[in-house]
Order: C-alpha cells, then sequence, then structure tokens
C-alpha cells in the first residue's frame, strides 16, 4: 500500500473528549467545611439553648444572671416573710377552730356547739403557749450548753421551710416558666406581662400561650423581643392592634414598635416588639448626616430619618415618587427640603423648584434650580404648566432617544446612573418639587388646551399625572407637598400613581389614608394618631427597598432636623459641585431658558384635549398625517421613501413643500427586514409634530 493508499484507507476521526459537560450558568453547590456544618447545625438546632446562638442573647442572659444574684437576698427575705405571713394565718385558723366553726355556723348549730368550740380554743392556745414555753426553754438549754450556734443553723433551717411556704404560687414568674424556652429573670420585661398584655389586648385567646423565640433584650434605650404566635394567631393582627397592645402593657403607643418578621428567620405569626423605655421623640432632633457629606449620589437613598428605635431610615428617589401630606406647621417643607437635599448634593441632578407656600424655605434653592418660582398667584400656576408640559415633551423625547440606544447602555426603556451622567446624552436624573401643591391644583384660571376649555388647575393635575406615571423611568422625580391632602384637591387618579408617601400629622384617618394609601388606618398606620408636639415625625410608606425597613409596609419615622442655615450650606455647596462639573444651568446659571413647548404632542399624550380637525392641514402635511394615523405618536422616524410611495408624490416637490412647512428631511436610522441598520433621509415625527402645531398656532 503506498502513501496516497493509506491515507485514503485510514479515515481521520474528531478527538474525544474524557469529560463532563457541566452548565456553570446554574447555581453550583458550594463545598461546605466542617466547622461550616457544625456552625449550622448550632445555630438551628432545637436543643442549643437560644442564649448560645448569638452574642447579644448570650450577653443579655449573663446581666440577667448578675441581676437575679444580686437580687436574690431581696427576694429571700420577701419569700420568708411571706412564709411567715402565711404561717401564722394558718395557725389562726387552727387555734379559733375556724373549719369547726364554720360548719357549725353552716349548719345554724353554732349555739349547740358554742362551748364545745371555746373549749377546743383554749386547749389550742394552751398547746400554742407550752410549745413556745417548750421551744423558748429548749432553746435556752442549748445556747447554754453549746453556744448560739445550733440556735442560728435551727432558725437558718426555719427560714427556708418559710421561704419554701411562702415562694410564689403557680402561674407566677419564679416558679414555672410563662413562655415556652429557657427562662430567666428580665428587668422589665417580664414574659408573663407579655402573655396577660397579648390576652387583655384580645391578641390570643385565655387559653392560648406565646413561644419565645428570642429572649428580651436590651436595645438601644428599650427592650427587644421576639415571639410566636398560636398557630392561628397573624403578626398583621398584632400590628393593627399596636394601640390595645400598647395600653395592656401599659405604655404610649409611640413607645411601641411591632414588626412582622419576615424573610428565612420569620412567618406569618412572628413578631418581633420593640418597647422604649421614654418617648423616643422627646429627644432633641439629630441633625442630617447630609452636613457632613461633601456629595451625593442622587441613585442612592437619601438619609431621611431615624425610627424609634434609632435605625437609619433612607429614602430613595429616583424611579419613584414622594408625596408629604399634613396639616401646617407639622414639618411637611422640612422633610421636602431633606428628599431635595441629596439631590442638590448631587451636580448632575437637575433641579425644578415651585413654592407655592412664596416663603423663603426654598429660596435658597434658587442657587442650584435650573428652574425655580416662588409666589401663589395665577401667573405663577401658569408657569408652573408650561414647565410640567416642557417636562413632559422632555419625556417623550427621552423615551424616543432611549430607544435608540443599543442594549448595553440602555437594556432597559429605564435611565441608569450611566445614562444620567452622560452629558451627550442629555437625560440627567430631573427633580421638580412643588411645595404646597394644592395652590395649582385648585387654580381656577381657564386654560385654552388645544381647543379644549380647562381650568389651569386641572391641566396642572392631568400633567403631573402623567409625569407621575411615565416620567420616573426616563429619571422625572416628583416630590409633592401638600397642606390639604383632601381627596377633592388631589386628584385620585393622581395620588394612585405617586409611588412614596409620607404622613405628617393630619386632622382624621381619612386624610391619613388619603396620604398613605386606602385602608392604611385598618392595617395600624393613621397618621392623625401622632402627637402635635411631634414635629417631623410622621409615617412613612416607601417604595421599594429602603434600608433597615425589611419589608416592612410603613414605618413611623423622625425626619432628620435641618434649620435653615444647614440647608443653605448644602445649596451653596451644590452650587459649588455644579461650577465645578459645569452643570449650572437655567435660572442658577442666570439665562432663564423659555420652556421649549409642544402643546400638541403633550395635549395628544396626556389624552386630555384633541388636536383640531386635519382638514385644517395644508398638503402635502394633511395627508402625511392620514397616512401615519396613530404611528404620528408611535414612531420616531418616517423614511422619505415610505412617503414618496405610499402617498405617490414626486420626491423633490415633495421635500420642497415640507421644507416650506418647517419640516425639512433629515438623516435617521431604519432597521430593514434582515436586521440591517441604514441611514436614510426622513422625516421624524416631532418634526412633523411640531409642524403641525405651528400650523395650528398660526393666526
Ligand atoms: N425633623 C424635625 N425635628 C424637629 N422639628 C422639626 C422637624 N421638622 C420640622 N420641624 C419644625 O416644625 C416647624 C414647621 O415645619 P415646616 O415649615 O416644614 O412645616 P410645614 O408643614 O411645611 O408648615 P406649613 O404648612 O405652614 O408650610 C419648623 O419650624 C421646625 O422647627
Amino acid at each position: 500500500m503506498n502513501d496516497q493508499q493509506r491515507s485514503q484507507a485510514v479515515e481521520k476521526a474528531e478527538p474525544v473528549y474524557d469529560a463532563e459537560l457541566v452548565d456553570d450558568t446554574l447555581p453550583q453547590p458550594r463545598p461546605r467545611s466542617r466547622w461550616h456544618r457544625l456552625r449550622r447545625w448550632w445555630l438551628i438546632s432545637p436543643r442549643v439553648p437560644a442564649t448560645l446562638k448569638s452574642k447579644a442573647q448570650a450577653r443579655q442572659a449573663l446581666k440577667d444572671l448578675i441581676v437575679a444574684l444580686l437580687k436574690s437576698p431581696w427576694r429571700y427575705v420577701g419569700a420568708v416573710v411571706r412564709g411567715a405571713i402565711a404561717g401564722l394565718r394558718w395557725w389562726r385558723q387552727w387555734v379559733t377552730v375556724r373549719e369547726y366553726r364554720e360548719a357549725a355556723e353552716h349548719q345554724e348549730k353554732l349555739a349547740d356547739k358554742f362551748i364545745e368550740i371555746r373549749a377546743l380554743t383554749l386547749f389550742r392556745w394552751r398547746v400554742t403557749g407550752a410549745v413556745i414555753a417548750t421551744a423558748m426553754l429548749a432553746g435556752l438549754a442549748i445556747v447554754l450548753i453549746w453556744g448560739p450556734r445550733p440556735l442560728w443553723l435551727t432558725m437558718a433551717a426555719g427560714s427556708v421551710g418559710l421561704a419554701v411556704l411562702g415562694r410564689r404560687k403557680e402561674g407566677s414568674p419564679g416558679r414555672k416558666p410563662a413562655l415556652a424556652g429557657p427562662r430567666t429573670l428580665t428587668w422589665t420585661m417580664d414574659p408573663q406581662v407579655l402573655v396577660d398584655a397579648f390576652r387583655d389586648a384580645k391578641l390570643i385567646g385565655k387559653d392560648e400561650m406565646l413561644r419565645l423565640v428570642e429572649r428580651a433584650t436590651r436595645v438601644g434605650d428599650g427592650w427587644a423581643v421576639t415571639v410566636d404566635l398560636p398557630a392561628t394567631r397573624k403578626a398583621a393582627d398584632v400590628i393593627k392592634n399596636r394601640e390595645a397592645l400598647a395600653s395592656a402593657l401599659a405604655v404610649d403607643e409611640v413607645q411601641l414598635i411591632v414588626e412582622r418578621v419576615r424573610g428565612n428567620g420569620g412567618h406569618a405569626g412572628r413578631v418581633a416588639l420593640w418597647v422604649a423605655d421614654t418617648d423616643p421623640y422627646a429627644s432633641p432632633p439629630l441633625r442630617t448626616p447630609l452636613l457632613q457629606a461633601e456629595r451625593w449620589d442622587a441613585w442612592q437613598p437619601v438619609p431621611f430619618g431615624r425610627d424609634a428605635r434609632n435605625r437609619q431610615i433612607d429614602l430613595p428617589l429616583v424611579w419613584t415618587s414622594l408625596l408629604v401630606g399634613a396639616i401646617p406647621r407639622q414639618g411637611k417643607t422640612f422633610a421636602a427640603r431633606l428628599a431635595a437635599a441629596g439631590l442638590i448634593l448631587d451636580p448632575w441632578t437637575r433641579l425644578y423648584i415651585a413654592d407655592f407656600k412664596a416663603g423663603k424655605d426654598w429660596d435658597a434653592a434658587a442657587q442650584v434650580a435650573h428652574r425655580f418660582m416662588s409666589g401663589d398667584e395665577p401667573e405663577h400656576v401658569l408657569a408652573l404648566k408650561n414647565w410640567l408640559v416642557e417636562l413632559v415633551g422632555e419625556v417623550q423625547g427621552r423615551y424616543r432617544r432611549m430607544r435608540q440606544l443599543d442594549d448595553e447602555i440602555c437594556p432597559e426603556s429605564k435611565i441608569t446612573p450611566v445614562i444620567s451622567r452622560d452629558p451627550a446624552l442629555d437625560m440627567p436624573v430631573t427633580a421638580i418639587f412643588i411645595d404646597e401643591v394644592q395652590v395649582p391644583l385648585e387654580d381656577r384660571t381657564p386654560v385654552d388646551v388645544q381647543g379644549k376649555k380647562l381650568t389651569a388647575g386641572e391641566y396642572v393635575g392631568e400633567l403631573l399625572t402623567w409625569l407621575a406615571k411615565k416620567g420616573p423611568a426616563a429619571g422625572i422625580v416628583l416630590v409633592l407637598a401638600t397642606q390639604r391632602p383632601d381627596s377633592k384637591t388631589i386628584p385620585s387618579g393622581l395620588r394612585a400613581v405617586l409611588g412614596s408617601r409620607f404622613a405628617l400629622r393630619v386632622m382624621d384617618w381619612r386624610d391619613s389614608n388619603i396620604v398613605l394609601g386606602e385602608q392604611m388606618n385598618t392595617r395600624g398606620y393613621d397618621s392623625s394618631r401622632l402627637l402635635p408636639s411631634h414635629k417631623g415625625v410622621g409615617i412613612l410608606r416607601p417604595d421599594g427597598e429602603t434600608r433597615s425597613s425589611g419589608d416592612t409596609l410603613a414605618m413611623t419615622v423622625r425626619t432628620y432636623y435641618m434649620p435653615n442655615e444647614d440647608w443653605q450650606a448644602i445649596c451653596r455647596r451644590g452650587r459649588t459641585l455644579r461650577e465645578q462639573a459645569g452643570t449650572l444651568t437655567g435660572h442658577a446659571g442666570g439665562h432663564e431658558a423659555i420652556p421649549v413647548l409642544d402643546h400638541a404632542g403633550v395635549a395628544r399624550a396626556i389624552g386630555g384635549a384633541k388636536p383640531r380637525p386635519q382638514a385644517e392641514l395644508p398638503e402635502p402635511l394633511a395627508a402625511v398625517v392620514e397616512y401615519l394615523g396613530r404611528d404620528l405618536d408611535e414612531r420616531d422616524f418616517v423614511p422619505t421613501a415610505e412617503l414618496v410611495e405610499a402617498l405617490d408624490v414626486e420626491p423633490t416637490a415633495f421635500g420642497r413643500q415640507m421644507g416650506e412647512l418647517g419640516c425639512p428631511p433629515e438623516r435617521g436610522r431604519v432597521t430593514d427586514d434582515s436586521g440591517t441598520v441604514r441611514q436614510v433621509r426622513g422625516y421624524t415625527t416631532r418634526a412633523i409634530r411640531e409642524a403641525i402645531e405651528s400650523w395650528n398656532e398660526a393666526p
């Protein structure tokens, strides 16, 4: 066989790999060391006492032990005294032949038995006297013969006997554990008191018991304890009836925090309680930590306040909106300014500030705001209307531009930190703060929206609703503060789309529900119960995650205190940061830009008004509008070739006529059926809409 024949006879095979194909995109089991396994078992085993499972618990157990030891002499003396009293009572009954006497009285034979009873009583007195005399003589003899020591020993044994007799009876702590689980004395959180409180508040039945999950521990300036409710009871009901429980525990409800323990370590019947020693809001308020921050990232939740346990509560602002409601002088403006402070310290954030309170509270923000006004006249309302129209147009533009960005920069139709800081994309996080929003919402100045007559208030309401709905994903943050959170002032459609809510003290539970949401009072959250003296304390119902709140629906928070000088310092810092970053624009930059208004587009977007009949439009614009129909709003770009073919027009003349109507052809990108992107000439729908509008507005 020559070489050529050999190479034809032997067929080359693909290499064979001796291996297993592993899909490493799936979560892989992690090898666990013995130490890890032991640790895990230790933590979950019911045999290991809870006190040995965590340092905090062990420390608390040690403290309790020391306290028990220190208290034991007093407890012993108490038991001996109780024993002595019990012994005396028993002796009195015996000496007065009480049982026999009562039986005779019962049978109405006391007179017959009187002599007999008296004799017996005398006899027992004599026995008592004889016993005392014998005991004294015996004691004397013992002292004389053996000294006082045996006497002391006898008395000690006697005191033990009395202490046993005087030990606490059934059900009292000290004899039998009231909760399942290990038990030692606690200072204030007596388990029996807790069980009784739950029973009195009708949160558990008379025969039901609580189970102790985590013994009472000192946390901050109060006591924390975690308990399991009986199987059929729900933690949500305890939260709902927090006030009854506070009353049963004899504390003010602001001192009691009840939370459901959720996630892996919890279940629907596990409740964590914290009882403050004193009113947690009576202490002086804390200054905002933002004062120490050189700058802030708007994408990070803003430090908003502290709860009663002194845990920091942060408020996320990007991708959401906030409604703050309260009666006057409770700290609304202060709360809204806290949210603003975080955004002011991020130079990449654009701010619109409308202060309808017309006071001095917001003035310092003028040096950083892109748009700023302070006043409560109709002209201010109309100016706000224009801002909002501009913002609606801005949001529409952002969505259109985001659609054109590639998936790596913009994976969803949502702005990201990178997009928001890219000056070329011009989509910064834009926050609009409106203080006393009821003023523009109630304004009755008539406005003409594309032929439809509305009041300025109605139109502002529609624009705000649209912005709250569509704005957050495009980086628009809406913060509205109102003194009048009633259903007439804040349209329900607007309330429904505002993500986060903060209710300071209001007049009644209805107003509280208007701010916090339907039925929130029945779930235990009612801001009308807050005390007038608790300025800056409110119920926060956040949207998304807030640090340290877990899955809590809402929480009582005391906002950080930011007096005017701190606020001014933050605004000054915000200005310096913007100057350095070159992002000082609009009002703060000294050139008040006139809002770019696309009234027709906005009216179409919010559905509040219809454009004028298209018959009024000149050709070929009318034909283009007719051909595009709904696509006018849904598409960004229409190639000239498509229009020329559909309308059967001469391309050069068509281009010239469109240009004369204010809509010259531009270059744009289209994707053909095979997925290839090509650059072609055509018209942006925005330009077409603007052409329609300018024609409609022409006299
Ligand atoms: N976190 C806080 N801690 C302590 N005091 C506060 C706090 N927040 C606000 N206050 C106090 O409450 C007062 C009223 O606050 P603010 O001006 O924000 O009220 P408001 O609800 O906006 O009032 P109005 O409805 O009149 O505009 C402030 O002067 C301030 O002293």
